[in-house]
């Protein structure tokens, strides 16, 4: 499941076009293949009506029409706009339309079916009064409500809206475009589903999915022991955090850490031991790794849950960083505006969007309307792993690779989500051999957890501490997947 900004749309047509297929087929792919996933969900007694615009997008409407009166279906067309330009590709398949002898055009929008297919990729805002009102219409009408590629006054690639058709399903072409993970636009998109139009899958954006999760998730071998994963070197929780050390030593045991080791304060080890038996402590970890000093042969590490940033912190960042074969999460405390350089296993950091304004220098508005872009480019100037939490976490690679999670929802909006998540992280780092599948599944399981949740319990009522409790089941259903991909 692809992602496609509107500037790769364009490219990747006009590379068809020059290795000889044309926006014409291409159109004909979409019609034919938007009537599929169309006529699953709707029947023959149902009138449909599109709305069809003068680019491409009306385009892919028209053939949609033919494929449906083809095929028997009640379907009209409404250009509201006039007709596309003859010499268009749109304007060539309403002729055909035409010559085939269908009537099909109408002033009349009032259908069961409503397909929008006014706006797609190539709308630019500000939305032009005239077509704004012609949207406006069209939500006011009681049908169900589809969109071709992308909700109309919805633009391909921020979250920002005005004004836009409200979907109550997309059925985008090739791929997702990035404003269907971005708020608020992604809420006038419903539900989504990708149609194929023949063309290969060229992009380095995608969603993560669960059969993704599935088939990299590695298997346990009945010979593991506990030191066959690798330690794992957690530096979380203060004298007044104590509760950050513990929530991500949970997610990082519930996860399979085979051993970890919490560097935090006295006060907190007491805290917390009695909670966490299958740790083992290193009294002031923090302060020793800063001069230096950290335990032998451990896997991976992670550092900042419960700490607050101090002078201290960039020399033990330094410290784990100097390791260049070690992998480092850094979140909370250990997220700092800072410069880092090139590295064998980049440094992988975990900035809410409030961090990620902090350490770049960017509103937390702008993130936010474009945070597949924006995180993908501090990935790679600054040859990190960004995991930009939210809804839909992007995960965002150096090379340019970038995986947006499905799974989540509001109930992980809470003080300590993270702190868990930096504990999964921290196993996954442990017990995968890839670092991208490690920090994809861990993020792909966290969010899991708030699913499981709100099948049985209220968003609001979700804590912290639910989601290491919440792991055992998910990883079930992983672990089924995984078998499933086997
Ligand atoms: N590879 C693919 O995915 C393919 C997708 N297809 C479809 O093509 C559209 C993009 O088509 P394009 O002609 O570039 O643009 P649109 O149809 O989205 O829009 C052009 C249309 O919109 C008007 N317009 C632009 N901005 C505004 C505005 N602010 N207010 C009002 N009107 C505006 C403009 O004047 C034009 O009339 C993509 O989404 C897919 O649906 C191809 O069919 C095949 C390949
Ligand atoms: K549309």
């Amino acid at each position: 499941m692809h992602i496609y900004s509107e500037k790769e749309i364009r490219e990747i047509d006009h590379q068809a076009e020059k290795n000889g297929l044309p926006v014409f087929t291409l159109m004909e792919n979409a019609g034919a293949g938007l009537y599929k996933a169309l006529a699953g969900k709707i029947s023959k007694r149902q009138t449909v009506c599109i709305a069809a615009g003068k680019g491409n997008n009306g385009g892919d409407g028209i053939v949609l029409a033919r494929y449906l009166l083809i095929n028997g279906y009640q379907a009209s067309i409404y250009l509201p706009f006039g007709p596309p330009d003859e010499s268009s590709p749109a304007g060539k398949h309403l002729a055909y339309l035409r010559a085939c002898g269908y009537n099909a055009e109408t002033e009349w929008l009032h259908a069961d079916v409503l397909v929008d297919a006014l706006l797609g990729t190539g709308f630019h805002p500000p939305l032009k009064e005239e077509a704004a009102g012609v949207i406006r219409a069209l939500n006011e009408e009681k049908a169900m409500k589809v969109s071709i590629d992308l909700p109309s006054g919805i633009q391909a690639d921020t979250g920002t809206v005005n004004e836009g058709f409200e979907a109550d399903f997309t059925l985008c072409l090739h791929g997702f475009k990035p404003s269907a993970f971005l708020m608020p636009s992604e809420r006038y998109y419903g539900e989504t589903e990708v149609v194929d139009i023949g063309l290969p899958q060229t992009g380095n954006k995608r969603v993560w999915s669960g059969e993704d999760a599935g088939m990299t998730l590695p298997a346990i071998h009945s010979t593991a022991h506990k030191g066959t994963f690798g330690t794992g070197y957690l530096l979380a929780g203060s004298d007044t955090m104590p509760g950050s050390a513990l929530l991500a030593a949970k997610g990082a045991i519930r996860s399979g850490a085979g051993k970890l080791i919490i560097g935090t304060s006295r006060f907190a080890a007491g805290a917390i031991a009695g909670a966490v038996p299958e740790a083992t402590y290193e009294i002031d970890g923090f302060y020793k790794t800063a001069k230096g000093k950290l335990p032998d042969k451990i896997k991976a590490a992670a550092i900042g849950p419960g700490l607050e940033e101090e002078d201290a912190m960039e020399r033990c960042v330094k410290t784990l960083l100097a390791e260049e074969d070690l992998p480092v999460v850094l979140d909370a405390g250990a997220i700092q505006k800072r410069k880092y350089s090139k590295r064998k296993i980049p440094p992988i950091l975990t900035p809410h969007p409030g961090e990620m304004s902090r350490i770049t220098g960017l509103s937390i508005e702008d993130i936010q309307s474009r945070r597949i872009e924006a995180a993908g480019q501090y990935a790679k100037e600054q040859h990190v792993i960004v995991v930009l939490k939210g809804r839909h976490t992007v995960m965002a690679f150096p090379d340019g690779d970038v995986y947006v999670n499905p799974t989540g929802n509001a109930a992980l909006a809470k003080g300590g989500s993270g702190d868990s998540l930096t504990g999964i992280i921290l196993a996954f780092l442990c017990t995968h051999s890839s670092i991208k599948e490690a920090v994809a599944n861990a993020v792909y399981l966290h969010g899991s957890t708030a699913d499981l949740w709100v099948e049985s319990g209220g968003e609001r009522s979700m804590a912290a501490s639910d989601i290491p409790e919440l792991i055992p089941a998910v990883m079930k259903k992983l672990e089924e997947k995984r078998r499933r991909a086997e």
